[in-house]
């Protein structure tokens, strides 16, 4: 535990044995000074504070400083640029934080044993004015890059002898605000990988074109549903639906406009079907819609809904206004209760073709005597 002294001590020790004079002090600071800039305070979420004074882990560790050291405050400074007079983390910020953010940030443990003594500290405007402060050290904090993120901070108002074994319990302080640190930072990468695998994952899932299920999701959904209305006892339903003469549309105004009347089909035919209800692009411009509980009758309904969705009114593509028109195959576990789930995908495929040969723009239901 550190002694208090009123008598006067020695103008500066310092943990940096090869360092004793005044002098050192501005050297030995400088390492800390270059990386001034690179680091900001680091504020507080909640408010415009600098983190170090609410945050509850470096709060307790603050308090537990204080104790150990019994000084007047032991502050944790996070970033190296003083608080901005004119903010409110300067307003709500103590004297004491003040003084510690001003005390240029040093790559090495400081120890001024007597301000007053301090080639630096001697004409700090709190040290010649209230609250008078005559003693302070630090160390410093580094993150897990050994890049210099701040310092914890000893402050008392009269002169101290500062010990070996003091300087060791403010090294292991320090240690304690760089673990909390560490560990903050990891939870932010680890929170910061997880948005990213979660949209990577989306990406994979998705049709870079026109946004629904790619192949392989809408595979997967039906896999699942079926499993799921299998084990309820309800059934299940599917729609393949083709647009009808997509080539000649390709052709006539070219690729770019072929793509963009998939994008605006596909929107149609989401807006025909419910939340727990899949579209997804299962070939260039075939889609499958999965329709988990619903029996054949309500897919004929959804397939006719998507049908005059489709039909009803031109789409406007670029400066031309086209009529498009869409088939669809629907299959159901009502008509075909053992079937796989490529065997309804297969009974709706015939189904469908079945409705481009009785002329198209109409909707088939799948029967045994079409496959
Ligand atoms: N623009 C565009 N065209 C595509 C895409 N994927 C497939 N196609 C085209 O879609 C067309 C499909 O032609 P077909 O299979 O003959 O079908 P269709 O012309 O719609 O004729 P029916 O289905 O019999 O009515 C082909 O020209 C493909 O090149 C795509 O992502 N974008």
């Amino acid at each position: 535990m550190m002694c208090r002294s009123r008598k006067r001590p020695r103008t500066i020790a310092r943990t940096d044995r090869s360092s004793h004079s005044a002098r050192s002090h501005t050297k030995m600071t400088s390492s800390g000074r270059l990386r001034q800039a690179e680091i900001p305070m680091l504020m507080s979420e909640q408010a415009d504070v600098p983190l170090g004074e609410v945050d509850p882990e470096i709060v307790r560790i603050r308090r537990i400083g204080k104790r150990l050291f019994d000084v007047a405050n032991c502050i944790v400074t996070l970033g190296s640029t003083a608080p901005d007079s004119s903010s409110a983390g300067a307003l709500s910020a103590s004297i004491e934080t003040a003084f510690c953010y001003s005390v240029p940030l040093s790559g090495e443990p400081v120890v001024v044993t007597d301000t007053r003594n301090d080639q630096m500290l001697a004409r700090h405007r709190l040290v010649v004015g209230a609250p008078y402060v005559r003693f302070y050290a630090a160390h410093p904090i580094y993150n897990q890059d050994r890049v210099l993120i701040g310092a914890v901070n000893l402050i008392d108002y009269a002169p101290r002898i500062f010990r070996d074994s003091d300087r060791q319990m403010l090294a292991d302080l320090a240690a304690l605000v760089e673990r909390e640190m560490q560990v903050r930072s990891m939870s932010a990468l680890q929170l910061d990988l997880q948005r990213k695998n979660k949209s990577l994952r989306r990406k994979s899932l998705i049709d870079p074109l026109i946004g629904t299920w790619n192949r392989g999701a809408i595979m997967r959904i039906l896999t699942i549903e079926a499993i799921r209305c299998d084990k309820a006892g309800a059934p299940l339903s599917l729609i393949v639906a083709d647009l009808d003469y997509f080539k000649k549309i390709n052709d006539t105004y070219g690729h770019p406009a072929g793509d963009a009347v998939l994008v605006k089909v596909a929107s149609r035919l989401r807006s025909c079907i419910r939340p727990q209800e899949a579209l997804g692009r299962y070939g260039g411009e075939e889609f499958l819609v999965v329709l988990p509980g619903s029996s054949i009758n309500t897919a004929m309904a959804v397939a006719e809904r998507m049908r005059r969705a489709i039909a009803s009114q031109p789409e406007a593509i670029g400066d031309t206004t086209l009529n498009l028109t869409i088939s669809a195959g629907i299959a159901s576990t009502d008509l075909f209760p053992s079937a796989t789930t490529e065997e309804l995908i297969s009974r709706a495929d015939v189904a469908l073709y079945a409705a481009k040969d009785a002329g198209r723009n109409c909707v088939m239901r799948a029967q045994p005597d079409l496959s």
